[in-house]
């Protein structure tokens, strides 16, 4: 589990417009990389790509190279279906199946890929619940629907649905950007959990977050506006956030712009 994403001169087009320009970078596995720049600068539409999800944006389309341990996912005969398999993403709101119970929204994905056996699909809610940090507050109620947890129990049982199908990464779009600073923290703490077992990509506006939570940070910014977002410069977090290279770095992260 977990692997390493190389991708390689990636532009990302909406039709005729280059949303996001000439992106190469490396992500390491079992560890948490954190997208961050100003809004519209293509974090949301780039990562997207990592798992094919912007092709269901009528338009949408890449040119360039995303390889999962050397697996190109944009090679001809790949399925887009099997790659977001593999590659998991939790959305910026928590977006479980209202009416489904707990349990069924955890076993969801199982039950899609044809796991019947109760014994075993009961072993993986269980241990998909411990494993984001929701278990003990569901236990007693795995029956009830998901949309009577609150926001951030919501957001933990959409990172169980994730993790259930056992994903190798999982991507990230502003997952506590609706969550009350407590359910952040609890997200934040089960981020650093995840990287035990899972390449983990996030988007984040919160600077303090991209600090606390990630290993490396990458930073995107556009020229001005209706031009591409392109990657500034990505590296240790540390490094991003006490000593960066770039000057558009510095003067965002200082909150000089942005
Ligand atoms: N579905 C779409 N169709 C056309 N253009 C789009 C679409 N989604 C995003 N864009 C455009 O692509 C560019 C990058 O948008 P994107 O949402 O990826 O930026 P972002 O950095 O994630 O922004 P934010 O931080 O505000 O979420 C913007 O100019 C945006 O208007």
């Amino acid at each position: 589990m977990a692997k390493r994403i190389e991708v390689s001169g990636l532009n990302v087009y909406y039709g005729d417009f280059k949303a996001v320009e000439d992106v190469s970078m490396t992500i390491e596995p079992r560890s948490v990389t954190a997208f961050i720049g100003p809004s519209g600068c293509g974090k949301s539409t780039y990562l997207r790509t990592l798992n094919r999800m912007h092709e269901v944006i009528p338009g949408a389309r890449v040119e360039g190279k995303v390889l999962l341990d050397q697996q190109d996912l944009y090679a001809t005969g790949i399925d887009p279906v099997a790659v977001r398999r593999v590659v998991g993403m939790v959305f910026q709101r928590p977006n479980p199946f209202p009416t489904m119970s707990i349990f069924d929204n955890v076993a969801s994905g199982l039950k899609l890929n044809g796991v019947k056996d109760k014994k075993k699909l009961t072993e993986v809610v269980e241990r998909s619940l411990h494993d984001a940090n929701l278990w003990n507050e569901v236990k007693d109620r795995l029956d009830k629907p998901g949309a009577g947890l609150s926001g951030g129990q919501q957001q933990r049982l959409c990172i169980a649905r994730a993790i259930a199908v056992e994903p190798e990464v999982i991507l990230m779009d502003e997952p506590c950007s609706a969550l009350d600073p407590i359910s952040t923290l609890a997200i934040e703490d089960l981020i650093e959990k995840l990287k035990d077992k899972f390449t983990v990509v996030i988007v984040t506006h919160n600077m303090q977050q991209a600090a606390r939570v990630s290993d490396q940070t990458a930073f995107f910014n556009l020229a001005a506006t209706g031009k591409p977002g392109r990657l500034i410069e990505m590296g240790p977090t540390k490094q991003i956030f006490s000593n960066p290279t770039e000057k558009a770095t510095e003067d965002y992260i200082t909150g000089r712009f942005g």
